[in-house]
């Protein structure tokens, strides 16, 4: 692989799911018309590369679709559309190409950290069973190397290795995070997809698991994806951020730039609304309204309805995600328009395509 090469890209990627009516307007069918299943757009044709070693955080409010993003970035969601690529390859490619078990044993390298760690742990399983079952189910080790194994890890995250055969329960919420930390390292990842990884912990908790996370990006040479609606959290810890709205990606910029200058009136908005950033919030005014129905989304700009600064074009055209000069991205008309005016200054990042107007647009 080029070292150029993100370890990780999703080109235009967008889920969506079909839920089937409830039981007051399956009630309502009876009386009239048949009730109709009704979709959600969850994600809508975002693109991203997460480059090897960084850490990129993922923010937006309940509902925008950070989980689902990341979900299909690992691979536990299906895409309705768009194309996935890991380490320079097409994964549903790959997947044609490779038989089932080398298939998966390849996309191992991409692993999900889960925000609650007692939901995703079997409680029947002893801790040697959690950690070392993938490994061993993969052919990694065989069973006479999984106790070592699982020893080496549950040390690596912090935890007695002899308290491997204890069972979740009789674990603190810190330690059940690690033996979660553990069991996504057993197979030996590159990209760690952490969804609300320290959300469920107390803060010290919280602040000890981070600096683990660290510890590890320094000592496995591991990439993050962090999602998190922490922006205190997500700040210290990212080298860059996408700001998500309405299963759109916003905003992208490296983190210290995305904090002390947000772009996108969405990121203003959400910085103001940040209670614990020391961020020159008194610019920037809070957002109004509520996050409309990933059912319905309005027309154009998704986030046009709440936006103080919305032009009338903003009700029409979708703004494409476009580049902002320092590696920042923004997909607003406003920021657009100034692109446009000074196109000699912004570059062209290698994989990005011109649309109609001679803006720039690519992977963020
Ligand atoms: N399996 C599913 N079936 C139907 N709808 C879903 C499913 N998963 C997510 N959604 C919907 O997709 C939208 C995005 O959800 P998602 O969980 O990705 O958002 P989020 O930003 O992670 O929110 P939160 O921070 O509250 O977890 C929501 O409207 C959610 O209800």
């Amino acid at each position: 692989m080029h070292p150029s090469t993100p370890l990780l890209e999703l080109r235009a990627a967008s889920k969506r799911f079909v839920k089937k009516a409830d039981a007051a307007a399956r009630l309502a069918g009876l009386l009239g018309a048949p009730p109709r299943a009704q979709t959600v757009h969850a994600v809508d044709a975002v693109s991203l590369a997460v480059r090897s070693g960084e850490v990129v955080g993922l923010v937006g409010e309940s509902g925008c679709g950070k989980s689902t993003l990341g979900r299909l970035a690992a691979g536990l969601h299906g895409l309705s559309e768009g194309e996935r690529w890991w380490q320079g390859e097409n994964t549903a490619a790959l997947a044609q190409r490779l038989p089932r078990a080398d298939y998966r044993r390849h996309m191992l390298g991409i692993q999900m950290v889960f925000q609650d760690p007692y939901a995703s742990l079997n409680p029947r399983l002893r801790v040697q069973q959690i950690v070392g079952e993938a490994p061993l189910a993969h052919g990694l080790v065989d069973a006479g190397q999984q106790q070592e194994l699982v020893a080496g890890l549950l040390r690596r995250v912090g935890l007695d290795p002899q308290l491997m055969r204890r069972y979740p329960h009789q674990f603190s919420g810190g330690q059940r995070a690690r033996i979660g930390i553990a069991r996504a390292l057993a197979v030996r990842p590159r990209l760690l997809i952490c969804d609300e990884a320290v959300a469920a912990l107390d803060v010290s908790i919280q602040a000890q698991v981070i600096n683990l996370f660290m510890q590890l990006r320094e000592e496995l040479r591991l990439t993050y994806l962090f999602i998190s609606h922490d922006l205190g959290v997500v700040r210290h810890i990212s080298d860059r951020v996408l700001v998500m709205y309405l299963g759109r990606v916003v905003e992208s910029a490296p983190a210290e730039a995305l904090f002390e200058a947000p772009l996108h009136p969405y990121t203003q908005g959400l910085l103001a609304e940040a209670p614990t950033l020391e961020v020159r919030r008194k610019r920037f005014v809070a957002i109004r309204g509520e996050i409309p129905s990933p059912m319905n989304p309005p027309r154009g700009c998704h986030f046009h309805p709440r936006c103080t600064q919305a032009l009338p074009r903003c009700a029409e055209e979708a703004p494409l995600l476009a580049p902002a000069g320092g590696d920042r991205w923004v997909a607003c008309h406003r920021i657009d328009t100034q692109a446009l005016d000074g196109a000699a200054s912004y570059k062209t990042r290698s994989g990005g395509v011109k649309n109609l107007q001679g803006a720039v647009t690519g992977l963020c």
